[in-house]
């Protein structure tokens, strides 16, 4: 079902676009006074991404405000986690908070035989939205990568350097490929559902790959991601997914050329030369302004969204940030960033 009209899609295709498609990693949430409002209404982060009216209005916020190339599903790769049965709860300020499964046991009192049902709120939000957005704004849906949600359920938080995870899957691989199975399987169902509902991009976020040295790298991130886009692709051949193999530095080759990904998101540390010789020569790629100079604003700020739009402008491209939009970037410099990106020199 793509549109000629839909930049993102082109690109994707492997169309050089001028100017190239835009949207932002996390464009909806906290920067944005509208998506606070919503958020102090409701009494968890998991209820707001199980409630359809909301989290489809909260999709739709960003896209209102400025002319993005694409909407993403509001929701997080931790309803997975949920969807298998572990407890999970974001607490303010703190982050996600889960169960810890630290063990065999753990992980075999995780199922998969609830996750349809668990799920479906986010296919209701997908409905909504589309039933919303024009034809040349293509809804992106998403989950976390195998290993980036292992991480989460395995630490049972957010950790600087992943080493609950990492170690288990040193001392026990056969436990740990177990839990990455069970998430293979929920991952493809998940994205599958969310194409059946009207997700026209897919994305797989693996926030935590460049925590993995090459050989673990092949394993955990690698194997599983190519097993998630097989099963995606024998249902949905039409659909690109984007991989975003975050921190992986130069394993992002590698990653592009045996996952069978149809684009690549590129993380702020990647240099844009690098980027352009290296992975666009292949196929499309998505990013890499960093997050943080987003936020700062500023003459620097310009000159670099100027220097990747002339380094990658010329082939396949798709700008994005290098990370998650943060919470305190002013909303003038979105807009900035819009107009520049925008008016490009073709
Ligand atoms: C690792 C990861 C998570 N979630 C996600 C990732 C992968 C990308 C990345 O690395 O940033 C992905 C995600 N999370 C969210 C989206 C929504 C869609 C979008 O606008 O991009 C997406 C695509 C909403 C969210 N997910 C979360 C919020 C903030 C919660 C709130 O509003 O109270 C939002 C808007 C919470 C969350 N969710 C997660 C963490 C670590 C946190 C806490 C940190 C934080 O607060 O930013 C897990």
């Amino acid at each position: 079902m793509s549109s000629p009209h839909a930049p993102l899609l082109a690109a994707l295709k492997g169309d050089r676009c001028s100017p190239p498609p835009l949207w932002l990693m996390r464009q909806a949430g906290r920067y944005l006074p509208e998506y606070r409002k919503v958020r102090s209404g409701v009494a968890s982060f998991l209820d707001l991404c199980l409630t359809p009216a909301l989290a489809s209005e909260v999709t739709l916020q960003p896209l209102r405000r400025f002319p993005l190339d694409a909407a993403i599903v509001f929701s997080d790769i931790l309803v997975v986690p949920y969807a298998l049965g572990q407890k999970v709860a974001f607490v303010e300020g703190e982050g996600p908070k889960l169960e810890a499964v630290k063990d065999g046991a753990a992980i075999a009192k995780l199922t998969g035989e609830n996750a349809a049902s668990r799920l479906a709120p986010v296919y209701e939000t997908v409905e909504r939205v589309v039933a919303e957005l024009p034809a040349s704004v293509p809804l992106i849906g998403f989950c976390g990568a195998p290993w980036t949600v292992a991480t989460y359920m395995v630490e049972g938080a957010g950790s600087k350097d992943q080493a609950a995870p990492r170690g288990l899957a040193y001392r026990e691989p056969e436990t740990f490929q177990h839990l990455i199975d069970l998430l293979v399987e929920t991952s493809a169902a998940y994205l599958i559902g969310q194409v059946e509902a009207g997700c026209r991009v897919l994305q797989i976020f693996d926030s935590w790959a460049g925590s993995l040295p090459e050989d673990e790298f092949e394993r955990w991130c690698i194997a599983p991601t190519r097993a998630i886009v097989d099963r995606v692709k024998a249902k949905a051949p039409d659909i690109p997914i984007i991989g975003f193999p975050r921190g992986s530095g130069p394993l992002a080759e590698r990653y592009a050329s045996k996952t069978a990904i149809d684009a690549i998101g590129c993380d702020t540390s990647l240099p844009v030369g690098w980027i352009r010789s290296a992975l666009q020569t292949r196929l499309p790629v998505q990013g890499n302004l960093d997050p943080v100079l987003l936020a700062a604003g500023g003459p620097r700020f310009e000159a670099r969204v100027n220097w990747i739009l002339e380094t990658l402008g010329e082939g396949p491209f798709i700008f994005n940030l290098g990370h998650g939009i943060l919470p305190e970037t002013p909303i003038e410099h979105v807009e900035k960033l819009v107009a520049l990106v925008k008016n490009a020199p073709a």
